[in-house]
């Protein structure tokens, strides 16, 4: 914390846990509404959709119903060998298989795959940095293959998705041995700052499906256990279609701007006294119990929508695959998200192959490292310790078996970071323009590792995913800054000067600071 005669003791101190292809008739529809291209303002607006029709409405009249052939439905993860045939429809709200195991979404691969691997790179490439409902999201532009059934009049977004991907180049440059290829995925960088609203955006969609007539089912509001993220994203979905949402929350363990989020959007905020795992279980019995229905990744339709960050990333690349791919892990869901996505791109011929995916922890919080480092012989859960990467203080991952089943299928690697690690790769990378959340800095340590070691090349194509905001933990980087931290060296500290408003001390100041004092 921020030590009174800080510096930074004026900012209040909180609990810091502390290419268009004719053929395709979608193209002829988005060329009407294309007002930048060579036909004149006027024509524009004369093909235009009615004044008195919203994009929701335009899209209702031009697919009335639902793509019927394409279809998903929940199996066991991993199959039931007993009884292969376990299925269930998206319709019903079933989170677990009969054997008490996870469900995942299954995709009737082979009706998809009767088109091409081209077909679907340039039906997702004609879609990005348009406002046709609902394609201008970065999520259902893929709609396909996340959820093809649900009706445009159901889909609940805020057009999320389409993150920038960011290049690295003075962090690879001057701090990678000259790494030229390194990539930053800032999916943070989104409604609710965190790469939950890719998730979130598919859940609420199908729970608004469910609500609404001619279902009519009687949920009465959707919760979530959170450290702090899915919270936000859930609260502020719900909000946008009207639905309640219910969050429980860690006490004291979450950073004052992802409390303030569900409280902004008008959820039911239960702040309790116990660690995520604890709100975990409960949320759990609670929804056993009541017609809430369940928002956290343990229900797998949270992941058909996190999995459209991975097909993202290939697009972004022009289809290409990237040799290596980093993600923060806590509760695990993301992870076996990510390999989702690009194992159905190559499946069905959108690119040839997956990349090499590892899984990042912070040491204070690292189940998924220590299994791994038993030669996945045994998982232990955890009581997983205070972090500055607080949205990952998980001690027992719910999905814990899709991580592994993820990196085994990828010849992966879990790497973990000390808190001093993840501080100062975040900080560094901060300086070099970007301004990273501490669960970012956890996979950057882990890069730092890798590339020391020589795992990733210096010429791999690395990719690191951001998963939040740098803003949603502004605290975490004044404790660092401030050089207040017990026992670390916060070695890319730079807090501000406190000078006296003349002239004289001012030029001081500036000398001492710029050039090394040498001015
Ligand atoms: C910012 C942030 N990064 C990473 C993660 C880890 O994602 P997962 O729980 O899917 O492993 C979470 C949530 O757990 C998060 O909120
Ligand atoms: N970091 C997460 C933890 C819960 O993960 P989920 O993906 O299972 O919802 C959060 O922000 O709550």
């Amino acid at each position: 914390m921020a030590s009174a005669t800080s510096p930074l003791s004026f900012l209040i101190s909180h609990p810091q846990s502390t290419k268009p292809v004719p053929s395709l008739p979608f193209l002829k529809r988005s060329r009407l509404h294309c007002t930048t291209s060579s036909t004149t303002a006027v024509s524009a607006k004369h093909h235009r959709r009615p004044a008195e029709e919203n994009i929701r409405q335009e899209a209702l009249r031009l697919h009335p119903d639902c793509d019927s052939k394409y279809s998903a439905w929940y199996a066991p993860f991993p199959l039931n060998e007993e009884d292969p045939n376990e299925k269930y429809s998206l319709d019903e709200v079933v989170y677990r298989s009969k054997s008490g195991g996870l469900l995942d979404v299954k995709h009737d691969m082979e009706a998809l795959s009767q088109r091409s691997g081209s077909y679907w790179r340039e039906l997702f490439d004609s879609r990005v940095g348009r406002t046709a409902w609902p394609y201008g999201s970065g999520v259902w532009s893929k709609k396909e293959f996340v959820l093809p059934c649900i009706s445009p009049d159901e889909i609940v977004s805020l057009f999320e998705g389409n993150s920038n991907l960011f290049w690295a180049e003075r962090l690879g440059k001057e701090h990678l041995d000259g790494m030229p290829d390194l990539w930053v995925k800032h999916c943070g960088i989104s409604h609710t700052g965190s790469f939950k609203d890719l998730g979130m955006t598919v859940l609420v969609s199908q729970v608004n499906r469910l609500m609404k007539q001619p279902m009519g089912r009687s949920i009465i509001g959707v919760g979530c256990a959170s450290t702090g993220d899915t919270s936000a994203a859930l609260s502020a979905y719900c909000a946008a279609a009207g639905i309640p949402a219910i969050v429980f929350l860690p006490a004291d363990r979450i950073s004052i701007a992802q409390l303030i989020q569900p409280v902004s959007n008008g959820a039911t905020v239960l702040s309790l006294d116990t660690d995520f795992d604890g709100c975990m279980r409960l949320i759990r019995e609670v929804t056993a119990e009541l017609p809430i229905y369940l928002a956290n990744s343990l229900n797998s339709l949270r992941l058909e929508g996190q999995k459209t960050a991975a097909i993202e990333i290939l697009q972004q690349f022009d289809w290409e695959v990237p040799d290596w791919v980093i993600v923060p892990g806590g509760n695990l869901g993301n992870i076996y998200a990510f390999y989702k996505g690009f194992e159905m791109c190559r499946a069905l011929g959108l690119v040839d192959r997956v990349p090499r995916l590892v899984c990042a922890q912070a040491t204070n919080a690292n189940p998924l490292y220590r299994y791994y480092k038993s030669g996945w012989k045994e998982f232990n859960p955890i009581t997983a310790e205070t972090t500055f990467a607080s949205a990952i203080q998980i001690g027992d991952p719910v999905s814990i078996d899709r991580a592994v089943f993820a990196l085994q299928a990828t010849n992966g690697i879990v790497e973990e970071a000390t808190e001093e690690e993840l501080m100062d790769a975040m900080s560094l990378a901060d300086r070099t323009g970007m301004f990273a959340c501490p669960h970012t800095g956890v996979a950057l340590a882990a890069l730092f590792k890798l590339r020391a070691s020589n795992v990733i090349g210096v010429n791999d194509r690395t990719v690191v995913v951001s998963t939040a905001h740098g803003l949603k933990f502004a605290q975490s980087k004044v404790d660092y800054h401030s050089g207040t931290i017990a026992d670390m060296a916060c070695r890319y500290k730079n807090p501000p000067i406190s000078v006296k408003a003349n002239f004289g001390a001012v030029m001081d100041a500036l000398k001492k600071s710029l050039n090394n004092g040498k001015i």
